[in-house]
């Protein structure tokens, strides 16, 4: 143990007892951990386990307390050299640390050490997540030094960094198909993914009625700014933070993705995980420099009840903060670095005054305001949320004053009350009506100002006086499904104005579409695989589909499905949505308006069509086959990102295709020198275990040749007679030249052939990283 460590007493249990007034958060500060005897080493008081499960009554609002877990890391290889480490052990939900003399002794909500596998952790969120399906809003954030295991708890292991290319391969595949039989891959977000996904289609099933609709955003705050991680990679363009009676705190312009499956989610996940802002630290080679909020937002609605029924609308938020770190005075930071660090540090410490505030029920006004990250997390931590904490620590000794912090934070956090309801928005209810037709009048009025090139100020103008003209708006009784279409109006217009938005951003960036295309309809299908969608060609210059080859092709998707047009995007002519289909084999919901096209191919399996109104040019004698697309299954009318096999990427946007010329140029240049690194290094591997096995076999031969006494090689004793004539002691002057020359050759040729297999494979990663990107 290091003596810095050592200290005087022996026992330590920890005090959180409301009067204590220190700022748990900061990582600067020495914790100040209570002594005692290890004999005498006593249990928190507030041993008992919380229960946060709510009534699925809608009309009852409960009490639900924070429930905290903690969960320790193994040793990473690079603390394996510490001449010691902390002990950390559960019994039940009972955690004990014990580090030489010392102990500390506290209750969880669960504690998790390092042999427990993530589907363990999972297991202890799927009762939330059903809730959330009542309306009810649900939270988990993860909260911990930086490398303590935040990401790797809540996204899941970094294997995409791992070099081999099969096990990569597998990882890849682990996270998209397995996610229920894989124990340590993926974190909690996939899983929760997954987990809502299923339990959608189980809903579905028990009630035929039901309209679920799914939707993702994901966010960053960095450096107290917050970005859009589905949108803006290029931290361009900081979102405000605005709250509303009806909405709560929102964060304005943060896109909405409307989600059909559980892998298009995943895709947009990773997406937002590549745009993430990291650094290598001295404490993870990929700390996470922002903290992220992946939200799910659920609409439940039941067909059924015409009039007078509910919307269900809840939340996950999932939350990645990012980790604290202490300022390293032996260390040159970069300026960017020690920025970021302040700007996490303080927020954390916010946030610790925050759980510190409210654990201790104090009069005082909670500082809620002083960072963006407890802004957001406002509602989780007093609002109508089910709201759970992940606290991860490390077992390095060298972190031990970071981990007592954590645990006072955890501990602390458990005394948190909230009362939580479902959230429901009634049709008959006049609030929801005239928000909703405020906003879309507002939106219509952006879109307009837009297409007629006003500026960005010249919107928030006509904003705040569109807000004081719709306080005026009448009070109409309208419908449910008036409510619906109200609402789906709504998110129509967001959307076209994203798109605007996000146009704007990269005609900053220089980025110039070269291409712009259009898909123009299709086909709403009634009964899945009968028909099939087609599509016919088109000849005109105009908006249409073209298709290369509309019958029975198996030729790539994107030669039928899109068509270069010069003509920019206009709003009014969108006249279908659609869905394209996930490459992984799944079946679809059976509502009329999906398909499955697993008969066809084993590529695609579902084409979604949401807008029965508008049919050009198809005709339903052809067939699409669409078996080399490797695409999302992705709405489209908000933008996605789709991949077609060969890995160039699109974006797709009510019903337009984009894609980048020079993107594209360069995909298709990556694709090509993948192929060829893929092909050489298969030949290498080949010529390698030739070389193997051909070494082998002469190894073989002169090992037989040195056993036998030829005729022509002197034998010597070895002082037994039988030895004799059996067992030369010593081989040949030819025998040694050839051996020697041989191994040489060939431990040369498999050094070279390793080398280069190496390099290949080194080239390769790199290429498919940048055709990632
Ligand atoms: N339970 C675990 N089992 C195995 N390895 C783990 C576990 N938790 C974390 N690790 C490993 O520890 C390292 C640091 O973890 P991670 O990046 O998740 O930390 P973090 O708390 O998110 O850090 P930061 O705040 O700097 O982003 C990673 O290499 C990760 O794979």
């Amino acid at each position: 143990m290091r003596n810095s460590n050592k200290k005087q007493s022996n026992s330590i249990a920890l005090n959180t007892s409301n009067e204590q007034q220190e700022n748990i958060a900061s990582p600067l500060r020495r914790a100040t951990p209570q002594i005692q005897k290890k004999d005498a080493s006593r249990k928190l008081q507030n041993n008992s386990l919380i229960d946060s499960t709510v009534s699925t009554n809608p009309s009852l609002s409960i009490d639900s307390k924070v429930k905290v877990f903690i969960r320790s890391r193994p040793l990473l290889p690079s603390e394996s050299s510490q001449e010691s480490s902390i002990q950390i052990s559960k019994q039940d939900n009972l955690l004990v640390l014990n580090e030489g003399n010392y102990s500390i002794q506290t209750n969880f909500d669960k504690a998790f050490v390092s042999q427990d596998t993530q589907i363990q952790v999972f297991q202890e969120f799927q009762d939330p997540i059903a809730q959330v399906l009542e309306g009810y809003n649900f939270t988990i954030f993860a909260y911990g030094q930086t490398g303590s295991g935040k990401t790797y708890t809540m996204f899941g292991s970094d294997w995409e960094n791992m070099t081999s290319k099969s096990e990569r391969v597998q990882k890849q595949q682990t996270f998209f198909e397995q996610l229920d039989t894989d124990e340590n891959f993926a974190g909690i977000i996939p899983r929760t993914i997954y987990y809502l996904f299923n339990s959608v289609e189980q809903k579905k099933k028990e009630n035929s009625n039901l309209n679920i609709q799914i939707y993702c955003s994901f966010l960053q705050i960095y450096n107290e700014k917050i970005y859009d991680l589905l949108q803006d990679n290029n931290l361009n363009k900081p979102l405000g933070i605005h709250e509303s009676k009806l909405d709560g705190i929102f964060v304005e312009g943060l896109s909405e993705y409307q989600v059909l499956h559980y892998i298009d989610t995943l895709q947009l996940m990773k997406r937002g995980e590549r745009n993430r802002t990291i650094r290598s630290t001295s404490m993870n080679a990929k700390s996470s420099r922002s903290h992220t909020i992946f939200q799910l937002i659920i609409e439940t609605f039941d067909e059924s009840q015409q009039d007078g029924g509910n919307i269900k609308r809840s939340r996950i938020n999932l939350c990645d903060l990012a980790g604290s770190e202490k300022i390293n005075k032996s260390e040159v930071m970069a300026g960017g670095h020690l920025n970021e660090l302040r700007n996490i540090n303080l927020s954390l410490t916010t946030l610790g005054k925050v759980i510190h505030s409210l654990s201790s029920k104090s009069k005082l006004p909670i500082p809620f305001r002083e960072s963006k990250l407890t802004r957001i997390l406002q509602e989780s931590l007093i609002g109508n949320t089910i709201t759970y904490i992940v606290a991860t620590i490390s077992p390095s000794i060298d972190n031990l004053d970071e981990t007592v912090s954590t645990l006072k934070f955890a501990e602390r956090a458990r005394h948190i009350t909230m009362s939580i309801k479902p959230n429901q928005i009634n049709s008959k209810d006049d609030e929801i009506v005239k928000k909703l037709q405020k906003e879309i009048l507002y939106l219509k009025e952006i879109l307009n100002m837009r297409r007629k090139g006003a500026s960005v100020n010249d919107i928030h103008t006509k904003f705040l006086k569109l807000q004081a003209e719709n306080e005026k708006l009448k009070k109409d009784h309208v419908s449910l499904k008036q409510v619906e279409q109200l609402i789906e109006e709504n998110r129509h217009l967001k959307s076209e104005i994203q798109q605007l938005y996000m146009r704007e951003s990269m005609q900053k960036d220089n980025t110039h579409l070269s291409n712009s295309y259009k898909i123009q309809s299709f086909e709403d299908i009634d009964s899945p695989v009968k028909s099939l969608p087609s599509i016919s060609n088109s000849t005109s210059n105009d908006n249409h589909i073209s298709t290369a080859n509309a019958s029975g092709s198996t030729k790539n998707l994107s030669q039928f499905l899109i068509k270069n047009n010069s003509e920019r995007y206009s709003g009014n002519n969108i006249k279908s949505q659609f869905s394209v289909g996930s490459s992984l084999p799944y079946s679809h919901s059976s509502n009329d308006r999906s398909i499955n096209l697993g008969k066809y191919n084993t590529n695609i399996k579902s084409y979604s069509f949401v807008n029965k109104s508008v049919i050009d040019n198809v005709s339903s004698s052809n067939v699409i086959r669409p078996n080399s697309f490797l695409g999302i299954n992705q709405i489209s009318h908000t933008p996605v990102n789709i991949r077609i096999k060969g890995r160039q990427e699109y974006k797709i946007q009510n019903g337009f295709i984009e894609m980048n010329q020079q993107d594209l140029l360069q995909q298709q240049k990556n694709e090509k020198e993948k192929k060829r690194i893929l092909e050489r290094l298969d030949q290498l591997e080949r010529i390698q275990k030739y070389n193997q096995q051909k070494l082998q076999k002469e190894l073989d031969i002169l090992d037989s040749l040195e056993k036998k006494p030829a005729n022509n090689i002197k034998t010597y004793s070895l002082g037994s007679q039988e030895n004799i004539g059996h067992y030369p002691s010593k081989m040949s002057s030819y025998q040694q030249f050839i051996l020697g020359s041989l191994q040489q050759r060939q431990q040369k040729s498999l050094k070279n052939y390793e080398f280069k297999i190496k390099d290949l494979e080194r080239r390769y990663f790199s290429v498919n990283q940048n055709s990632q990107k």
